[in-house]
């Protein structure tokens, strides 16, 4: 299979009314690869991303996964395809335990209770919260929460997460943990999309960075290319301090 054929967005679109949330947004990501997009606030990352896993219909363009248009598909269909999410907004069930949040992403591929929880303490184990799959889901460090999110949707076997901001909020030491834990994962070859506005991370996480600017595609290109261009400079760190 080429690069090619993993994931193609083919000028992708999502109009609210008048507003281009994502304005005819054409990348393409290849199998294993870490793809960082960055973008002021509203720039349409978020959108795309619904896009992406179906949570929101396009208002035109395609989106093909190794080659097959996912357009018709339901999220739940494309994540039994291979999507895998976190969410902006933590989606943690708290009155839950941390091995029954990860089941609800197993229960996609296994019916039975007993292979959900295998597989989901398989998940726990690869983001380091085996330990603590028995307390209570609501009891966790949002740095354990954001690990937490990532083992759910692990547990649903996927060949690409898309991770939406998963750093807000955490310490440079949960920060880096996730990082690592990113690169172990992807190592197993699991591709990433992932949101992300500390540059730092962005620069850690991947070689190739996509910027977004009120809903287009601005850039497309190497962490060292992209991230010293003025133009994106001027749109998105001038914004941010603005
Ligand atoms: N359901 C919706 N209805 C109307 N407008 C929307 C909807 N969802 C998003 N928008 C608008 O689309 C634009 C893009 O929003 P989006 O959340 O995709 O941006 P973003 O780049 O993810 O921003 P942030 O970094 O702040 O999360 C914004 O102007 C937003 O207000």
């Amino acid at each position: 299979m080429t690069g090619a054929s993993f994931l193609q967005v083919q000028g992708a679109s999502r109009h609210f009314g008048g507003l281009r949330a994502v304005d005819a947004v054409s990348f393409d990501v290849a199998p294993g690869e870490i793809v960082s997009i960055i973008g002021p606030n509203g720039a349409g990352k978020t959108t795309l991303f619904n896009l992406l896993t179906g949570q929101l219909p396009p208002s035109s363009g395609k989106i093909l996964f190794r080659g097959q248009d996912i357009g018709p598909l339901r999220p739940n269909e494309r994540a039994r395809l291979g999507f895998g999410r976190t969410f902006q907004i933590s989606q943690t069930l708290t009155s839950l335990s941390v091995l029954e949040n990860g089941m609800v992403g197993a229960f996609l591929h296994h019916r039975s209770l007993p292979a959900a929880a295998a597989r989901a303490a398989e998940a726990l184990e690869l983001v380091g919260l085996a330990k603590r799959a028995g307390h209570r889901a609501g009891d966790l460090t949002l740095g354990e929460r954001r690990r937490l999110e990532v083992a759910r949707a692990l547990a649903m076997e996927p060949q690409i997460v898309l991770l939406d901001e998963v750093m807000a909020g955490l310490n440079q030491t949960e920060v880096q943990d996730i990082i690592e834990m990113v690169h172990t994962l992807n190592a197993g070859g699991v591709a990433f999309l992932v949101i992300e506005h500390n540059l730092k991370v962005v620069r850690a996480f991947s070689r190739r960075v996509i910027v977004m600017n009120r809903g287009k595609l601005l850039r497309e290109g190497s962490a060292e290319d992209v991230l010293s261009d003025p133009e994106v400079i001027e749109a998105y760190v001038g914004k941010r301090r603005a």
